[in-house]
């Protein structure tokens, strides 16, 4: 549905895209994640007719957004939720697109109804704060009922309440059968709502893969262990071959070895133990450690402790 394909593009000296190839497939929602300058924003703008590649194609439904007709139809984009004309009130905004692609006032009001802003859509879109201007952009993203939505940074701006909104938002559109792309430089953001990450630093792609596969990687069978003897269980892992790190007064942290050995491991040599847990990589540790160096600027310390 989407198609990226070797998009290479400078922008003087910089290298904003270097080979930047991936896909969204219908029915899911992939995230396009990478830290600032990574080039998602570029991405998306060459693939909405925005800006030209270098090098490289990006197609949607096999072409490019230039040769789609009536484009809404085909695709709907939030890139820029500031893009407004202050002085009009958000439904007039909508009609506007509205007519300018043959569509009715009808959608114009269904897409207000999706998006919840009710009767704010008669007051003026300059007095509009920013997670409703955010509502307002996916309005008109919707307005054509496309195939493929491309949100960039859609959460940005919002209230802990239009987050969640947004997070069922996405799923019920895939789950029509839409592909959905959404960018976000925060990992955390996607769990539970990305399918599939494309993960990008310094203008190309560092990992693509279900998201399910990216966290059963990353979480190595790591195990923590509860225990009132926290010496001795690793003394005792140490002695069946098991890398075993004393974390506190309460707990050893074991690395490559599943959770069901440890307890084996621990009963056989009859060492108390009140509780043991199989980690379970968060969306964000996969990330920095995919994307450790990647960024085009880079928090020391805080950083490196989180890739820990
Ligand atoms: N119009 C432009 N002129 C010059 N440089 C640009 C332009 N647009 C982007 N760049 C540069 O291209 C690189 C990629 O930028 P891009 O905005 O695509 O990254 P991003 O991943 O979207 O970052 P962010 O999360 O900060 O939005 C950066 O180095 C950026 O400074």
């Amino acid at each position: 549905m989407i198609d990226v394909s070797g998009l290479r593009k400078r922008f003087g000296p910089t290298v904003a895209l270097d080979g930047m190839t991936f896909t969204v497939a219908p029915g899911t929602v992939t995230g396009f994640v990478g830290p600032n300058g990574a080039g998602k924003s570029t991405t998306i703008r060459v693939i909405l007719g925005l800006d030209a590649p270098d090098e490289g194609h990006a197609l949607i439904g096999g072409k490019p957004y230039a040769r789609l007709p009536h484009p809404l139809h085909h695709v709907g984009a939030l890139v820029d939720a500031a893009a407004l004309q202050p002085g009009r009130t958000g439904r007039n905004h909508l009609l506007w697109l509205a007519h300018s692609q043959g569509m009715s006032a009808g959608h114009v009001d269904t897409a207000i109804e999706l998006v919840g802003l009710g009767r704010a859509a008669r007051r003026k879109a300059g007095g509009y704060s920013l997670g409703m201007r955010q509502r307002l952009g996916i309005a008109a993203a919707m307005l054509g009922d496309p195939p493929v939505i491309i949100m960039d940074e859609p959460f940005n701006g919002m209230d802990p309440e239009g987050i969640i909104w947004m997070r069922g938002l996405l799923r019920s559109l895939a789950a029509e059968g839409r592909a959905v792309l959404v960018s976000s430089h925060l990992m955390g953001e996607l769990q539970g709502i990305a399918d599939h990450v494309v993960v990008v630093g310094r203008g190309r792609v560092l990992a693509n893969a279900r998201v399910e596969d990216l966290v059963a990687r990353a979480s190595d069978d790591q195990v923590r262990l509860r225990t009132s003897a926290p010496d001795d269980a690793a003394a005792v892992l140490h002695r069946a071959g098991t890398a075993a790190t004393v974390a506190d007064a309460y707990t050893v942290t074991v690395s490559g070895t599943p959770a069901q050995r440890v307890v084996e491991v621990l009963g056989r040599a009859g060492v108390p133990f009140s509780e043991v847990t199989a980690h379970r990589a968060t969306l964000e540790e996969v990330y920095l450690r995919l994307t450790g160096g990647e960024a085009e600027y880079q928090a020391g310390t805080p950083h490196q402790e989180a890739r820990r």
